[in-house]
């Protein structure tokens, strides 16, 4: 078998000019455009390359974005207060700040503080909770793109069997939960588990998400599998890839994603869409 490619910017760009459809559509109605707030603390050189693409899909979508860079000496006290006076505005929707942090920073209490209303990364144990019992709100953005693509390639979820690698909080958790949800049977694997091979071999629906260049061989894929690859990885000449050996994977799955191209760009996508989602409950049509 030969994969087809799961075309993750494509399909990030279709959602993207929905959104902007509905921006236009508020707009009409003498609503104000979402905003998001941007907050990016210190100089980690992916991070920037990362809000540099969340930026520009605001302007493409009319999505206002509010930038706030700081310097990775800004004190955790100094971040919480930003985050309550966004908080308390009510022109801002959206509140996102970017991952990693500093390490006098504890992501926990910055992710905690957010309101969860405002949670456009749907990080907030409220959001996760939400998710969790069945009555998502802001779903978390990866997952849920993911989501998005799955359902893009297979008709019916229920009953197939998904594999997970990588058990994170931003990812493996919570897509897990979306799974789930979805009908799958889910599991999850994670550094503790025996014979990765062999769970990878059973799963009609695999999705990596380690950040380990490669973990995850071709020859373990099982024959017609859909495969998502999360990982993204930078090589020393500047080029990108994934956590699955992409090209003898593709020889087995039905469906792959490719990095860059793929699960990226529908991450950013859905925090678009989850900040028109937060703008429509704040400021209702
Ligand atoms: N609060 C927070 N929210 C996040 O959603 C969040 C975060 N922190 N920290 C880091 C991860 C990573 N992430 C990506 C976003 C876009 C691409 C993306 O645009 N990828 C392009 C390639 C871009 C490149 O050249 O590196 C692609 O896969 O095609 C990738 C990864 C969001 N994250």
């Amino acid at each position: 078998m030969s994969a087809s490619i799961i075309d993750g910017k494509a399909i990030s760009n279709n959602i993207l000019s929905n959104i902007k459809q509905k921006v236009i559509l508020r707009q009409e109605k003498g609503k104000r455009p979402p905003a998001l707030a941007v907050i990016l603390v210190g100089d980690d050189p992916a991070s920037a390359i990362y809000v540099k693409n969340k930026r520009r899909a605001c302007e493409t979508t009319g999505i206002t974005s509010v930038s706030h860079d700081l310097p990775a000496s800004t004190s955790q006290e100094a971040l919480l207060n930003l985050i309550s006076k966004l908080n308390d505005d009510p022109n801002i929707d959206g509140i996102l700040v970017q991952m990693p942090v500093p390490q006098h920073i504890e992501s926990e209490t910055i992710i905690e503080h957010i309101h969860p209303d405002k949670d456009v990364d749907g990080f907030h144990p409220y959001n996760v909770g939400r998710l969790a019992l069945r009555i998502p709100t802001l779903r978390p953005c990866t997952p849920y793109g993911v989501m998005t693509l799955l359902n893009t390639t297979t008709d019916n979820l229920k009953g197939k069997h998904a594999v997970i690698v990588g058990a994170s909080n931003i990812v493996g958790r919570p897509m897990g939960l979306e799974l789930l949800l979805a009908g799958c049977t889910v599991t999850t694997t994670h550094r503790f588990t025996k014979d990765l091979p062999g769970f990878v071999g059973e799963a009609d629906i695999l999705i990596v998400a380690v950040g380990k260049p490669h973990l995850v061989k071709g020859e373990w894929v099982k024959e017609g599998a859909t495969v998502i690859d999360v990982g993204i990885n930078r090589l020393e000449n500047g080029g990108l890839c994934g956590d699955v050996v992409f090209e003898t994977a593709a020889q087995r799955a039905a469906w792959i994603t490719p990095v860059p191209g793929g699960v990226g760009p529908m991450t950013i996508a859905t925090l678009l869409e989850n900040t028109l989602v937060a703008a429509n409950r704040h400021n209702p049509l």
